[in-house]
Parts: structure tokens; sequence; C-alpha cells
């Protein structure tokens, strides 16, 4: 009779806590009908039948394994060959056997040396969990639920025996990985073998010192978080270090290396490189902790869901400042990199975007200090001082990154990868690929000019005029910053005037740039000098607030701080055309930037056909201006803006399918849309917003609920931290209505 049992018969041979918890594990969801159990100490194996983990035990190993399906071995690694050897004759040619053991080599070895090379029915098995318990009694059943556990099949492994030994994982709730015995015994040596070394060690050098006393005394905080696994099993960990000795020793020595090199620094009261060695590492573990707390022992990639619902509010109002504006946070940690002395920036965005950059440039050797409150220190190295990064420099969903770094990163001497998220893998990187590849870079994208996107260094760059195909700001920003390498004069000429905070800040560190009309140029063989930075408001992140004003009857605002440069303010000029009632106060100049307070009430609005010419003058804030337009007396036309079709998402198609599912007449264009404003008493109709994890879809749609009848349900608006960290909360308390859900 065909059983429904996972594993009908299991022989665990060594009562610890790993094999017992798994066992019980299995005997809890009924995925085993009967246990059989050995162990070296007869109470383990007596305690184990008195609570039911077994069904018998001998104290005869061939006893137990005999007619076992699978036979569990959770034995200390250097005891595995002669366990093996001792129940080798009970093995028909039907059981499977796996282990738990940290190391895999040695395992595999003692295999091959007692069953035969090529012995197919081995499972080599290593369960990421533990505890400071042990033994029988602390047995757990849902010990491995959502922890990792890796199998290393080797070639020779037999496929059913794999899928048997994943079967009983899998039933006790585990996530099964598979690597290679090499590749397992290399990342444990580093992740668990090395710091259990340095707590041991650790922990016995102070032990044998003359103030032992006063140290233990005193051995809260630091020394006893270090320290902890130092109380672990000797036998254990001194059969690991053994049994891994060659994994061990080569991350022991890179250790060592970077010991010596932290402590020569401190000798030398070299603060910049300890302060460098120090910040990276917070950093590393910033984003370990969150990975732990959040998404405990699963893939750090899928990051969580977060929906909003925003439900019918009424009038906006308060004075408040937005977070800092992104391209120029961008650009303040490019250019304190590059620069000499070091750059201090305020206002700094500290959305994910902004944050890239940051890391990019810290993966390249730039000691960085913060964010702290919007406050940054970047210690720069120079035009010429970067290293190469150890790994390929992930910009998340960061268009401004990947294509400003593009340029820099022609001028460089290493080779460089560069990759994005989901939304940025889909962008096109050609349009800065061609004009680089005219200055002699050597530069590889991915299909259809996609990322990933490699750039090769020590290419000898020459300058090029070169006409940009389309007002692309990243477009402009990568070549003239590829033309602080090339050879001779880099020129630009763009269509329409796009954001020039690249030409601004530039000057702003000394560096001479040439303006003419709608053509820069700029030469190399200068040099960029640390200066101080105070970054405005962000004129895209305060657009929502002024569409949100605009609409919601009874609103007054005050956003403070904000950018006014020119090139941003096509937001302004539109609304007001639109009949936006707008006051731009206290207009001031701060470090080279125009910046103002800006005041809105709420007004009717009326349809217009936007002028071209504000096009990319707003470019970020059309998903807002479609809401604006939605609520409008009258047809809104918007032609021109083909460019909103290759953002984070497309935007014409994003804006006009969510205003068709809150009920409004709106469709897009091959380069804008046409949008039937429901004029003053209308309001949106409540339904799902799919945002493609568009930042700016999210938050536009969360203004409309200004105006809803009903909740509105945005989807994937996880993303919005990209640009607007705080966006809920302050949006709440401006007088909006939103819940976020993450599921
Ligand atoms: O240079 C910049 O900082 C930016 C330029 C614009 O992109 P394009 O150059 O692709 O228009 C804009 O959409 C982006 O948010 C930021
Ligand atoms: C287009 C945007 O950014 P990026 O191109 O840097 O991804 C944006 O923030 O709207």
């Amino acid at each position: 009779m065909a059983s429904n049992y996972v594993v009908p018969r299991i022989a665990v041979v060594g009562l610890g806590l790993i094999g017992c918890s798994w066992v019980k594990g299995l005997r809890d969801r009924a995925a085993v009908a009967t246990v059989v159990g050995y162990d070296r100490n007869l109470d383990s194996m007596q305690e184990a039948l008195r609570v039911g983990l077994i069904d018998d035990f001998s104290t005869d190993i061939q006893q137990v394994v005999r007619d076992a399906d699978l036979v569990i071995l959770s034995v200390p690694i250097l005891s595995m060959r002669q366990v093996l050897s001792d129940l080798k004759p009970a093995l028909n040619d039907k059981t499977v056997l796996t282990d738990v053991g940290s190391v895999k080599g040695s395992v595999a070895a003692d295999v091959g040396e007692v069953l035969g090379f090529g012995f197919s029915r081995f499972v080599l098995g290593h369960p990421i969990a533990g505890s400071e318990k042990s033994g029988v009694a602390a047995a757990d059943g849902n010990l491995y639920v959502r922890h990792k556990v890796i199998l290393t099949p080797e070639e020779h492994t037999s496929p059913d025996a794999v899928a048997l030994v994943r079967a009983a994982w899998e039933v006790v709730g585990a996530d099964i990985e598979e690597m290679t015995v090499e590749h397992h015994d290399e990342v444990l040596a580093a992740t668990s073998h090395l710091p259990h070394l340095l707590a041991y060690s650790l922990v016995d050098t102070l032990a044998n010192s003359h103030e032992n006393k006063e140290i233990f005394n005193y051995a809260a905080g630091g020394f006893r978080d270090f320290t902890r696994i130092a109380a672990s099993s000797p036998v254990m960990w001194r059969d690991i270090f053994s049994a891994n000795k060659g994994q061990i020793l080569k991350t022991l020595d890179l250790f060592s290396h970077d010991l010596a090199f932290l402590r020569h620094a401190i000798e030398q009261d070299d603060t910049t490189t300890v302060m460098g060695v120090l910040t990276r590492a917070k950093v590393a573990r910033d984003h370990f902790s969150k990975i732990l707390a959040r998404r405990a022992y699963v893939d750090p990639m899928k990051t969580a869901t977060v929906n909003y619902i925003a439900s019918p509010s009424g009038a906006l109002s308060g004075s408040f400042r937005v977070p800092g504006d992104k391209s120029i946070s961008h650009r303040s940690i490019m250019l304190g990199s590059l620069a000499n002395g070091t750059t201090e920036v305020t206002g700094f965005l500290e959305g994910e975007d902004s944050l890239a950059t940051l890391q990019a440039f810290r993966d390249m050797g730039v000691v960085i200090e913060g964010p702290h409150r919007g406050r940054v220190t970047i210690h720069g190295v120079g035009l010429n001082g970067l290293q190469t990064p150890p790994n390929t420099l992930y910009l998340g969903n960061s268009g401004t990154s990947m294509r400003l770094l593009a340029g820099l990163m022609a001028g460089q001497t290493f080779d460089v990868e560069m990759s994005g998220d989901e939304s940025l893998s889909k962008r096109p990187m050609g349009r800065v690929a061609d004009p680089l590849r005219l200055m002699g870079a050597q530069v590889e994208t991915a299909e259809g000019g996609r990322p990933p996107m490699k750039v090769f260094g020590a290419n000898k760059l020459s300058g090029i005029h070169y006409d940009l195909p389309m007002a692309s700001a990243q477009v402009k920003s990568c070549v003239l910053l590829a033309g602080l390498y090339a050879e001779g004069e880099t020129s630009v000429t763009e269509p329409a005037p796009t954001r020039d905070h690249t030409e601004r800040m530039l000057k702003g560190f000394g560096y001479d740039v040439q303006v003419e009309g709608s053509t820069v140029r700029i030469k190399s063989g200068g040099e960029l000098t640390a200066t101080n930075i105070d970054v405005p408001s962000d004129i895209s992140s305060a657009a929502f607030f002024m569409v949100g004003a605009s609409i919601a009857k009874g609103s007054d605002i005050t956003l403070e701080h904000v950018g006014i440069n020119p090139t941003r303010i096509g937001v302004i000029n539109i609304l007001k055309a639109m009949g936006g009632n707008i006051e731009v106060l206290n207009e001031r100049e701060v470090g080279g930037e125009p910046v103002a307070d800006i005041r809105i009430r709420s007004a009717q609005l009326k349809g217009i056909h936007i002028p071209e010419d504000q096009v990319p003058l707003a470019i970020d804030e059309f998903p807002a201006l479609f809401i604006a337009a939605a609520c409008a007396e009258g047809e809104t036309v918007l032609t021109g803006a083909e460019e909103l079709r290759v953002k984070e998402s497309d935007r014409i198609q994003a804006m006009v399918d969510g205003l068709v599912a809150l009920g409004v007449d709106a469709k897009g264009t091959e380069d804008g849309a046409i949008i039937q404003g429901m004029g003053a008493e209308g309001r949106f109709a409540g339904g799902d917003i799919v945002t493609h994890h568009d930042h700016r879809i999210a938050m536009s749609f969360a203004m409309a609920s200004l105006r809803g009848s009903a909740p509105i349900r945005i989807l994937d608006c996880a993303n919005v931290a990209t640009s607007f960290p705080g966006f809920v909360e302050l949006s709440n308390s401006a007088g909006l209505s939103i819940e976020q859900k993450e599921g």
C-alpha cells in the first residue's frame, strides 16, 4: 500500500538539537511513520523515546540504520568517517543518507573514502539555523520555518535522493538552496567560521591578560555582543576549523591584512582612512540589519510591497518643507567625490536614488560621512583618485545615476559594470552610449541598449561636439562629465533648455564652463575644488502639493525653500496658465541656485494646450499635472512629451490608465495626452491604480484623493522612497488621508 508519508522510515544518528528538531518537525506534520534513533549517549536515546521523538533505539548502529528510507547523520564532523564505517554493512541499495554539518568538503571526502567515490545516495546538506540550546529537550519542530537549508549535491548524486531530502526539508518549512561544495565552504568560512574563530580568540586573549578581572567586571555592551558565539560547543568548532582549514585560512589572511591596514591608519593618525573603513562597514551592517529584520532569510532583492489607501479628504494647509532636490543631491556626491578637499553638503536628499549614487562612490573608495539629517561630508579624491569598485555598481531605480556615471566612468582607468532594478533595466542607455563611443569610449549594453552597462577604462577620450537628439539633461551631463577627461574641448548643443545643474555646479566647484545660448563647452585639464552645498527643496516633490492645494477647495499652503532654477519652473508656469493661484515669495540665491517660498491657494483651473517649450522644464511634473488637468474646466492637451514614455514607467500610459480607472475621460497620444477636465464639482471615482512601481505615478494619484468620492487604492508604492522619503507622513500632516499597507 502506498503511503502518504514523505519518508516512511527514518534513522537519526546523533540526537542533538539539529537532527532532533528536523525529526520533530516531520513528526508534527505527520510526514514520517517511524523514527529509530542512535546516540553514543544512552540517556539521550532514552529521553528521545520518552518524549516520543523516536519510536525505538538501539546501541547497535547497524540495527538502527537497517531498512531506513533516510538516514540523518547529525554527528560532529570529525566523527563522520568512523560513523559511516560503522553503519555501512547495514545499508541496502535504496537507503538515502544526508548530513547537517557546517563543512561539506570534508564530509564529501569521507563519504567517498568509506562508501566509494561515486556513491550516489548521500545528499550533503547544511541547515542555516541554530540555537544556544542543545539536545533532545530543546528540539523545536518549527526551527527551520523560513530558514535556509543549503544542499550541495555532486555530479554523481542521484536526483531521486536529492528530491527526497529536499521534500523532507520543505515539509518542515525550510527554503532550499543548492550550491557546489566548494562554494558552500568558501561562503561559510567568511560568514560563520571566521566570526566564531575571532570571538573565541578575543575572549581567550582578554581572559589571559593581567587585567582580566577588570575586563570581565565591565564586560557588558560591545564585548558581550561580539563574543556571544564564543560560548558555542568547542568540540564542534574544533572540528569545523580543521575540516574547513583551507578556506578559513584564506579569509583569515584577508582579514589580517585589513586589520593591519586599519592598525597602520590609527597609528598614523590617518582619520580619513579610519572613517572610510567605519562608514563603509556601518552602511553594510545597516543594510544587513534591514534584510534580517524585514525579510529574515529570504531573497533581499524581493522588497516588500507597499500599497496606499488614499481616502477622500478636505483642504491642504500649513507651511512646510519637502525633501532636498534629487538632481542636485546626485551631483553633489559626484562632484564632491572628484574634487580636491572636503565638501560639506546640507539638505541632501536621503532618498534611495541619491543614496545609490552615494554608495557607488563609496564603492569606488571615496570616504563619505553621513547622511545624517541631510548632512553629508565628502572627502574628495580628485579627478583621478577613484578606485576600482569590488563589484557591479548597483544603481537601483535611478536613471540619473547610471547616465551621469557612464560619462564619468568613461574617463577612468578601470572597468565598471552598472546595473539596476527591473524598471531601470528597461530604460534606454543607447542615448549615452552613442556619444561616449564617439568620444572613443568602449561601452557595452545589453540587448536594445538597455542595462546592465559596461564601461571599459583606459580608453583615451577625445572632445566632440554633440547635438543632442532629444532634450535631456542626463545625456547633456553625461557628455560634459566625460569631457572632464577628454582631450581638447567638448561641447553640447541642446534642442531646448533642460535643467542646468551640472553646468552651475561645475562652476561652483571652480571649473570653467562656457555657456553660449543653447551650447555648453568644457575643456579637460582643470580641477574641481571642494565647496559647500546647500541643497534646496525639490520642486519636483513640491509639485505634488502645488497640484494638491490647487485642486482641493479651501487650501492654503506655503512650501519653503524650494529651488526655482529657471530650467525647472515649468510646473509653476503651467499651473499659472491654467489659472492656479501661486505666489513666489522671498526669492533669494543659495549656493548658485535661486530659491523661494511658494504659496499656493486653491483655484478653479481651466484646461489649456500646454506650451511645448514648457515640457522639458516640467518633465518630471507631468504625472501631477495630469491630475490637475483632470480637475480643470475643459480640455487639456499635451504634445511634444514623448520622453515621458521612457521614464521609470511609460508615464503617459500609466497616468491615462489610472485616470480612466477613476472615471476620467483621458486618452494617450504618441507624444502626450488629451484629458477632459471634470470641472468644479467633479470628483474621482474610487478604484485601483497600477503604478508600475513608479514613484511619481503613486504620489500623483495620492493627490487625486483630495477630490475623491471613494478610497483610491494605489498599488506598489515602495519606490516613493526613491525621491520622497516621508511622503505619507508629510501628506497626512498637511491634510491628506493616506493609509500605508505593507504586503
Ligand atoms: O539630470 C537630471 O538630474 C534629470 C534629468 C531628467 O531626465 P532626462 O534627462 O532623461 O530628461 C529628469 O527626468 C530626471 O528626473 C533628472
Ligand atoms: C525620471 C526620474 O528620475 P531618473 O531618470 O533619475 O530615474 C524621476 O525622478 O522622475
